[in-house]
């Protein structure tokens, strides 16, 4: 049984699992992993984290997880692991859950691939994939604020714009769709740029969503490109799992 844990800057996910079931599956405010949060009575072989929220909260996650006796592993991204290369300029300082997304979807679909993470950040990854040798590429991708970041550095930073619940509306006729329709158009715009620089050396090209805010850039997809997107929750989850059983 391994214990898989995906540190977000807002959420932690985390799941129980073996080969064949997964036992438990949930999250929590990654702000209170000083509590106690994995109550269960298995043995478990091992836990794998990937943790983007910085050392503090891995420090503090490796005292409440002593209580296991197991290996505890927290993971960097590899240069090269089985058929996923990684051409980050310095391939350790890919985030983890990004490198993980990719490992996830280098072992599950064989083609080009733009992986979407709408989070706390934003992030819009151009994964290749070479049929000839069956082989996937990390070439590199974006970072955006999210949607929370992107209405708290504007309320912050301005004297009238409040945070505030808007709509994606085209026009937007008032500050709050303003400001949410801004967001959802900085995404797609992005989403398309890596889409058709995946389609200049690929014709067969899938675009997956992951992330808390998916379904809303998912609900905005340009129509031309809504046959290209599945949304796909637990990509890093799902990579960790792979790592544990390379
Ligand atoms: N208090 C909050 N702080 C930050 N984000 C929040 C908050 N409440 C809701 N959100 C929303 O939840 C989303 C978090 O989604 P998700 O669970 O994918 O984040 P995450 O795993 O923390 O992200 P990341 O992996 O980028 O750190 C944000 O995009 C934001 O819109
Ligand atoms: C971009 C985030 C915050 C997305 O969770 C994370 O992957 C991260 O902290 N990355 C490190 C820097 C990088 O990937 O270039």
């Amino acid at each position: 049984m391994f214990l898989l844990i995906d540190i977000g800057n807002t959420r932690t996910k985390w799941m129980l699992r073996d080969k064949d079931r997964i036992y438990k599956h949930d999250s929590f405010l990654t702000e209170d992993i000083d509590q106690d949060h994995f109550e269960f009575d298995v043995a478990i072989k091992k836990i794998l984290i990937s943790n983007v929220a910085g050392f503090e909260k891995e420090a503090i996650l490796k005292i409440k997880l002593k209580k296991f006796s197991c290996p505890v592993e927290f993971i960097k991204a590899h240069k090269k692991l089985n058929h996923l290369i990684n051409n980050y300029q310095d391939a350790t300082k890919l985030g983890t859950d990004r490198w993980l997304s990719a490992l996830s979807v280098s072992h599950e679909i064989k083609k080009t691939t733009v992986i979407v993470s709408v989070g706390t950040a934003v992030t819009i990854d151009y994964v290749s994939f070479d049929e000839k040798k069956s082989q996937h590429t990390f070439e590199g991708g974006v970072i955006l604020p999210g949607l929370h970041l992107t209405k708290n550095a504007l309320a912050n930073n301005t004297a009238d714009l409040k945070n505030s619940e808007g709509v994606v509306q085209m026009p937007p006729i008032n500050t709050a769709n303003a400001i949410e329709s801004g967001f959802v158009l900085s995404v797609l715009g992005n989403i398309k740029s890596l889409f058709d620089l995946a389609s200049s050396e690929s014709q067969d090209v899938e675009i997956i969503l992951s992330g808390g805010d998916a379904e809303l850039i998912d609900q905005h997809m340009y129509k031309s490109l809504k046959k290209y997107v599945s949304i796909k929750k637990d990509l890093v989850l799902e990579g960790l799992f792979i790592f544990a059983s390379h």
